[in-house]
């Protein structure tokens, strides 16, 4: 039925109170199914969707309290309504107890019975809105939103999944824009941890002492402007996953600290005297060499091991150009969908251009590729002419000479006026450059940029 209020399964079995029922409620617009055991019912309940259940509290096979238990625990989303025998309100009550939306006298009038089935109805479809939503939430982030079907991304799927239903720390090794924050986000909806709070901060974001508030809370006057007293990110992540990207910024004080997180569970906030207690599991990320720095000294040696039990690297895009008409496809889907335009098809110099370019910044740059070029199409194609620059003359990214137009300078120079442009905002720089915070901080260091 197309325009049905929703579907209804009446148990009972006396056949002559069931099927003046549901001739009522067939004329109020719903969908009725019948059953005259409770067998009968669970089977109905089996092969199809039923948003209301009325049962009666005494059935040949089983009894109405029982099987409201029984239907609540295999479908939550479905309520139920008991019908009880006139002077037994125990029964309904118990059923209540057990789950049952509510419970209707025998012998009660329509204009009763109605509204109640109403009210149970509205209940029902609500709840399964709230579950479908939920279960595509955990679609988004799990590991179905991670795209490829090369060797080199399905062994990185295949770790993470392995390791994601542990308690084990990880720690995602690859260089920017490869799904670090991605894999992280997957490891923790898989895990037992998914319930509760999932928490990313990237370490290069924050000056020292902000991120050791950030992580860890202050107590009121820890410094001046702390006001009230305020939980740290690891707090926040309370029974979750703290996720740290760009852990290779973390400065030697923050390291031993964050060191004694993982071997004691506890921590001290800014300005506090007693240690507080953390029950959080560590997701690490880092597109620098942490063994070079180990060996270098600005990385204690002993975190290093401790994060290190379990490292997953992620391919560059370069090294599973397989995938990048899989992704390419994908974001298209996503980006047309977005900016509601009508994407046909994506033409052979396009496809071949994106398979053969380097892809310094991975899957994030290709995404970003994508989202310009949907937006430049007049058409519903892409074509060549809506890559920028560098696709055209390759030569000018791999380019090895030294003059004034090599791209270091170029891309110096280029950083140089984003930021001056944005008054030394670096958040904001590095949104405009489509790069990550992380990679413009490593860029300005390499370039010596100071702003
Ligand atoms: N395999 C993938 N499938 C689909 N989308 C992906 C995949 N990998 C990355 N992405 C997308 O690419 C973008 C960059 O990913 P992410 O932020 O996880 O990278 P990262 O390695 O953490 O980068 P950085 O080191 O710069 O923080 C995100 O928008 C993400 O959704």
């Amino acid at each position: 039925m197309e325009n049905s209020k929703g579907k209804l399964l009446i148990i009972d079995d006396e056949e002559r109170l069931r099927k003046l029922l549901a001739r009522i409620l067939q004329l109020e617009g719903y969908e009725v199914l019948e059953g005259a055991t409770a067998k009968e019912g669970l089977n109905k309940l089996r092969n199809d969707t039923i948003d209301v259940v009325i049962s009666d509290v005494k059935l040949p096979d089983m009894n109405g309290i029982d099987l409201t238990k029984k239907i609540k625990t295999d479908y939550p989303a479905t309520e139920i309504i008991v019908l009880t025998a006139y002077g037994t309100i125990n029964d309904g009550v118990t059923a209540i107890k057990n789950g049952a939306f509510d419970y209707i006298t025998k012998g009660d009038d329509n204009e009763k019975i109605i509204p109640l089935i109403s009210k149970a109805m509205d209940k029902a479809i609500l709840q399964r809105r709230v579950l479908e939503l939920e279960s595509k939430l955990k679609v988004k982030f799990g590991f179905d939103r991670i795209v490829g079907t090369s060797a080199a991304i399905t062994d990185a799927i295949k770790l993470a999944q392995r390791v994601a239903v542990t308690d084990t720390t990880v720690l995602l090794l690859g260089e920017t824009g490869t799904g670090k924050e991605v894999f992280a986000e997957a490891i923790h909806q898989a895990s037992p941890r998914s319930a509760k709070p999932f928490v990313a901060i990237n370490c290069s974001a924050f000056s020292k002492d902000l991120l050791e508030s950030e992580l860890f809370g202050h107590k009121a006057g820890a410094f001046t402007g702390a006001i009230k007293d305020k939980k740290g990110l690891f707090e926040e992540a309370t029974g979750g996953t703290i996720f740290l990207d760009e852990l290779g910024e973390l400065d030697h004080d923050l390291q031993a600290k964050l060191l004694r997180v993982l071997e004691s569970q506890q921590f001290i906030k800014l300005g506090d005297t007693k240690t507080t207690k953390v029950n959080v599991r560590l997701l690490a990320a880092t597109n620098r060499n942490l063994q070079e720095d180990v060996a270098k000294g600005t990385f204690r040696s002993d975190l290093f091991y401790r994060l290190s039990v379990f490292q997953i690297t992620l391919p560059a895009l370069r090294e599973r150009r397989k995938d990048i008409g899989l992704l390419a496809k994908y974001f298209v889907a996503y980006f047309a969908a977005k900016v509601n335009k009508q994407v046909a098809s994506l033409k052979s110099d396009f496809v071949e251009k994106l398979e053969t370019y380097n892809w310094p910044g991975n899957v994030r740059e290709l995404k970003n590729i994508i989202e310009r070029a949907i937006i430049l199409s007049d058409n519903n194609e892409l074509d060549a002419s809506l890559l920028p620059y560098e696709f055209e003359h390759p030569a000018a990214k791999n380019s090895n000479s030294i003059s004034a137009f090599d791209l270091a300078s170029v891309e110096k120079l280029h950083i140089q006026r984003v930021i001056n442009h944005t008054h030394g905002n670096r958040a904001e720089a590095a949104r405009l450059l489509n790069i990550g915070i992380a990679t413009l901080y490593r860029k300005l260091k390499e370039y010596d940029i100071d702003h």
